[in-house]
């Protein structure tokens, strides 16, 4: 576990109902610290998001794609402020350069949260757009369970984190609002089949926020993890499991103890496609992290100091984190992202971000 820059070459799979006895939650939590010092992701089994829940999801996610284009143009993020809605394949950029990816962006329920005089990015929370009814009956019910859910393991889960590394299970409450006022993210995925070389999913990246819960939603292989000598490490779909990672928000406020590990995904070349749905865990939109690291008892830094360090990855990063709120960090992610969405909802900051347009290329992303 401490051996110095050893390079993971799989990712753990942790058992989760290890956490349900006093007598083996130390090994989970032993498990957990080795994961988020050195890898950054795992596996997580035996979790607490009902396999009903799942199953169902999984039928429906290739009957969400199936509708027709019209339906789902109908509910295209550019008509969002919140940047929810649908995008279709070609629509979204990593490092400017186009993903190979069509998907929904859905969050957790929530109001409109933007009032006059507020700062602008309190307008990336707002409600959903969902697909009619009619044309998928009963998707929009248990896709909200099963983010309702998520959302409770997910908070179940940092306090975990916390106990991992020695402070209490409190320790990461003042990143999070009160529960009303707090939005998470999801999308679902869809990755087509290509032939053509092209086989950029998702280009390599770092997720923006605390933690990201990742159901591989089909038996493909494509997602891969970069270890600290810069290779790609393969993390193949685990029936049952969730791939657990570490955003940025959360390496910056641990001091970088937890990873935030580079990754990314290759488009199927079989006749399939591939499908995903990854839950992006948000904190506060008001919080600076600045103004919240946390101090670790020098045991666990130890472990760090022992992990050797990360070589330079090629992904795309959120430096603004050390002055702006972490809602403005997402605010701007999500405008070089998805540039056409911001051009009509955020023309100024638009502007600011791509100087030239957005074929120009002007972003760091
Ligand atoms: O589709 C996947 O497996 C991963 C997607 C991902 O990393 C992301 O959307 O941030
Ligand atoms: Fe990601």
């Amino acid at each position: 576990m401490s051996s110095p820059s050893t390079s993971f070459t799989s990712i753990p799979i942790l058992d989760f109902s290890l956490t349900k006895s006093p007598t083996t939650k130390n090994a989970f939590l032993s498990q957990l610290r080795h994961s988020l010092i050195n890898v950054g992701f795992l596996y997580l089994s035996n979790h607490t998001v009902s396999s009903a829940v799942i199953d169902s999801l999984l039928e429906y996610i290739p009957k969400l794609f199936a509708l027709p284009q019209e339906a789902k143009d109908a509910i295209t993020m550019a008509n969002s402020e919140h940047f929810l809605g649908y995008s279709r394949l070609g629509k979204e950029l990593t490092k400017g350069k186009v993903d190979r990816r069509e998907q929904f962006d859905f969050a957790t329920p929530h109001i409109s949260r933007w009032k006059e005089g507020d700062p602008d990015h309190y307008r990336l929370w707002g409600p959903s757009q969902w697909p009619s009814e009619d044309l998928i009956p009963g998707f929009r019910s248990v896709f909200e369970q099963y983010l309702n859910q998520v959302q409770d393991l997910s908070d179940h889960f940092s306090s975990l984190i916390a106990e991992s590394f020695g402070l209490d299970p409190e320790a990461l409450d003042g990143f999070y609002d009160s529960p009303e006022k707090m939005q998470h993210r999801a999308k679902i995925v869809h990755y087509p089949v290509t032939h053509d070389g092209s086989d950029q999913g998702v280009g390599p990246h770092y997720d923006a926020g605390f933690l990201t819960f990742l159901l591989q939603a089909s038996p493909h292989r494509g997602l891969q993890v970069q270890n600290l000598s810069g290779e790609w490490i393969d993390a193949p779909p685990i029936p049952g499991t969730f791939v657990v990672n570490i955003g940025k928000a959360l390496e910056f406020v641990t001091s970088g103890l937890a990873r935030a590990t580079s990754h990314r995904v290759l488009s199927p070349t079989g006749t399939t496609p591939r499908y995903s749905v990854p839950f992006f865990q948000n904190i506060g939109l008001d919080v600076k992290l600045t103004e919240r690291v946390l101090t670790f008892p020098p045991e666990i830094l130890a472990l760090s100091a022992s992990r050797g360090r990360v070589g330079a990855t090629d992904s795309v990063n959120f430096s603004e984190f050390d002055k702006e709120p972490s809602g403005k960090v997402n605010l701007i992610g999500r405008v070089k992202s998805h540039p056409d969405v911001a051009e009509i909802h955020y023309p100024e900051l638009f502007k600011q971000i791509f100087p030239t347009g957005h074929s120009g290329g002007a972003s760091a992303y």
